[in-house]
């Protein structure tokens, strides 16, 4: 395998699987002996766990992924913010003002300790962190090469191409490009799959089906480990 200073996971829209193929990329790369972790710039929502501890759900996934204690959750995260809403609102209704500087700093010093960092975005490509940088400075000043999770759902066509022309925009390299399947399977998967293969200029990294019902999750819990290698087992590693 290459040696892969890590991925920055971008997707079509929230909500349509970035964490899964995060944390399926995270165990991928750590079953060849990559030492791995996932990282997130802004992670917005939190629900109380069994102890009564704040905990993100996403955070929680690539924290199990990454083979982390529980008590090293925040070197994973600068900014985790209780209200599942944009970002920099969240932050706003908190008197956070979210800083570039921040989030870069923390992912630097996570990558010091790792050889592979997994880098999931906040929704969509461009969503804001305050009201002159969005997600797409952070990816850039990150410098990795980019994933694309299309949540296949009626419209992701529009969105794969708006995100691709975005990425083009801001010279930032296409690594490849997931279709995940979300609960429901969407009519003509297959021909929807093959329109985008011919229109992105990236490799085709493979089909995530939809989870068997005994690794599905509740809505705001992490993935388990078992689901992780579930989808980790239909996707390619660039
Ligand atoms: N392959 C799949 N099969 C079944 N359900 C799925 C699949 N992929 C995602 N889902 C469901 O869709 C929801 C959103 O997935 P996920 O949290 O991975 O998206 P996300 O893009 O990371 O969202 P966010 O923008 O909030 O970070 C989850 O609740 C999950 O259960
Ligand atoms: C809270 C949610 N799960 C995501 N983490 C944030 C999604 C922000 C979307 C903003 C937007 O594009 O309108
Ligand atoms: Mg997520």
């Amino acid at each position: 395998m290459k040696r892969t200073p890590g991925f920055f996971i971008t997707g079509t829209d929230t909500e349509v699987g970035k964490t899964l193929v995060s944390g399926a990329l995270i165990v991928k790369l750590r079953e060849t002996g990559i030492n791995t972790v996932g990282f997130k710039p802004v992670v917005a929502g939190t629900y109380l766990d069994h102890n009564g501890q704040s905990l993100n759900e996403d955070l929680e996934t690539l924290r199990i992924a990454s083979k982390l204690p529980a008590d090293q959750v925040n070197h994973l995260c600068p900014y985790i913010l209780d209200q599942p809403a944009a970002p920099h609102l969240s932050a706003k209704a908190k008197g956070i003002h979210l800083e570039s500087d921040v989030i870069l700093k923390a992912f630097h010093e996570i990558s010091r300790n790792f050889d592979a960092v997994i880098v999931e975005g906040a929704g969509g490509f461009l969503v804001p962190l305050n009201q002159d940088e969005n997600l797409g400075d952070i990816a850039q000043s990150m410098n990795l090469p980019v994933i694309l999770v299309v949540g296949m759902r009626l419209g992701c066509i529009n969105h794969a191409l708006l995100s691709c022309e975005a990425l083009k925009t801001r010279n930032l390299p296409i690594a490849g490009w997931v279709a995940n399947t979300l609960a429901n399977a969407m009519p003509l998967l297959h021909e929807n799959i093959q329109t985008l293969k011919e229109r992105i200029a990236a490799p085709y990294l493979g089909l995530i089906p939809s989870l068997p019902k005994d690794l599905g999750k509740a809505s705001d819990m992490p993935y388990s480990l078992d689901a992780l290698q579930f989808a980790a087992q239909h996707i390619n590693t660039p």
